[in-house]
C-alpha cells in the first residue's frame, strides 16, 4: 500500500515521504529506533507510526500491539542476537573497535566517503576478509563483489589477498583471538576463486542482479558478504522520473534488508559522498541522500582530517557515534601509523 492512501496523519505521511518510505512495505523490516533516527522524531511517535501502518487502520490502532508483537523479539533476544552478531574485520583494530569489531552480517551497512578515501579499497579488503578460515577467528566465507563503476580492479585485490594471507596468523593473534593449532595457508589464488564479481552497466542490470540475489546466495549458502560498489552510480543519471527512482531505490533497499536478515550476510553499500555549501559552511551529503537513507542500518563515513583518513559511524541504532583513523597502505586497509588510542567518542 502506498503510504499516501495509509490512515497516517498527513505531516506523518510527509516525513515519510521525504525520507523515501513510499511505500508501507519499506517499513516493513523497520525499528521504531530507526525510524525515528530517520524521520527525526521520537520513538513513540514512530511506534505510532508503525502500529498504525500495521493494522492498516488509524481507528483499530489501540488494538495493533497484537499484530506488532507477532513479529517482535524481547529485549533479551535483541542482546543475544547483538552479542552474537559475527563481524568482518577492516583488517584495521581501531576501525574495528569503532564497529564493535568489525562490519556486521544480517545487516546493511552504508559506507559513504568522497573519491579516492578508500571505499573500494575497502570493499576489496572485506571480499579477502571475510575467508580468513574459522580457525584464525575468521568467516571462511566467499563474498559478492557487484561493481557498478568499473572501479574493481583484480591485481589490487591480488595485492591484498597475499598480504592477507601472509599476516593471518599474526592478525588473527592480535586481534581476533582465533585458535588456530595448524598453520592453514591460504593461497592468493584461492582468495580470488572465493570472490564471485559482477559487472553492471545499467541501473535495470543493477535491480535485475539484486532480484537474482536470493537464489545466488541459496545456492552457494557460503557467500557472506555482499559489496555494491557504488549503489547509486546507475541512479544518478538518466533519471527524469524522480518519483520513479525513489520507488526503484527503496524497493532495492527493502530486498538487501531482506537479504542480510534471511541469509546472516552483511551487504555493503558504497555510496559517493559530495560537499554541498550550505548555512554558511561545507557538509558533507550522500549521494541521493533523501532517496536512499533510510535503506541501511547502519551508516559509515569516511573523510580526511588534514591528511590522515578517518572513519566515522554516522548512524547506528546499536553503536555509539564514534571516529577512528585508518590508513589505505599496499597491504590494503590498515591502522593509520599514528595510531596511538586516538579513538574518539562524540
Ligand atoms: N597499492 C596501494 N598502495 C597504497 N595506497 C593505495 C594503493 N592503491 C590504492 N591506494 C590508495 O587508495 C586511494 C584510492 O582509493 P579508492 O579507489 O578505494 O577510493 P574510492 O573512495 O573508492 O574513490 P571513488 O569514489 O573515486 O571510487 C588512492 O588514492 C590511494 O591513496
Amino acid at each position: 500500500m502506498e503510504v499516501l492512501k495509509s490512515p497516517l496523519s498527513a505531516s506523518q505521511k510527509g516525513k515519510l515521504i521525504s525520507a523515501g518510505y513510499t511505500s508501507i512495505n519499506l517499513l516493513s523490516s523497520v525499528s521504531p529506533s530507526h525510524l525515528a533516527l530517520e524521520l527525526k522524531i521520537s520513538e513513540a511517535e514512530a511506534l505510532e507510526i508503525l502500529k498504525t501502518v500495521s493494522d492498516g487502520s488509524r481507528s483499530e490502532s489501540t488494538s495493533t500491539s497484537c499484530t506488532i508483537v507477532k513479529g517482535a523479539q524481547s529485549a533479551w533476544d535483541m542482546l543475544q542476537e547483538e552479542e552474537t552478531l559475527v563481524r568482518i574485520t577492516t583488517s584495521s583494530s581501531d576501525f574495528d573497535n569503532i564497529l564493535g569489531g568489525g562490519i556486521s552480517c544480517k545487516e546493511v551497512t552504508e559506507i559513504g566517503g568522497v573519491p579516492g578515501i578508500g571505499k573500494t579499497q575497502l570493499g576489496i579488503q572485506l571480499a579477502v576478509n571475510v575467508q580468513i578460515p574459522f580457525d584464525y577467528g575468521g568467516l571462511g566465507g566467499k563474498a559478492i563483489y557487484i561493481d557498478t563503476e568499473g572501479s574493481f580492479m583484480v591485481e589490487r585485490a591480488l595485492q591484498i589477498a597475499e598480504a592477507c594471507g601472509d599476516d593471518m596468523a599474526e592478525y588473527s593473534r592480535l586481534y581476533r583471538k582465533g585458535f588456530h593449532s595448524h598453520e592453514v595457508k591460504i593461497q592468493p589464488k584461492d582468495f580470488l576463486e572465493n570472490i564471485f564479481y559482477f559487472r553492471v552497466c545499467s541501473y535495470t542490470e543493477q535491480i535485475a542482479l539484486i532480484n537474482y540475489l536470493d537464489k545466488f546466495i541459496t545456492d552457494h549458502k557460503d557467500v557472506k558478504v555482499v559489496i555494491i560498489d557504488s549503489i547509486t552510480f546507475h541512479f544518478r543519471q538518466d533519471f527524469d522520473d524522480m518519483a520513479l527512482r525513489t520507488r526503484l531505490l527503496g524497493g532495492m533497499a527493502l530486498k538487501l534488508m531482506k537479504l542480510a536478515r534471511k541469509f546472516g550476510v552483511a551487504v555493503v553499500v558504497l555510496n559517493q559522498v559530495t560537499t554541498k555549501y550550505s548555512d554558511g559552511s561545507f557538509h558533507l551529503a550522500l549521494a541521493l541522500g533523501d532517496s536512499w537513507s533510510h535503506a541501511s542500518t547502519n551508516r559509515i563515513i569516511l573523510h580526511w582530517n588534514g591528511n590522515e583518513r578517518y572513519a566515522y559511524i554516522d548512524k547506528s541504532p546499536s553503536l555509539r557515534s564514534a571516529s577512528a583513523p585508518y590508513s589505505v597502505t599496499g597491504k590494503g586497509i590498515r591502522d593509520s601509523p599514528s595510531n596511538n588510542k586516538r579513538i574518539k567518542n562524540m
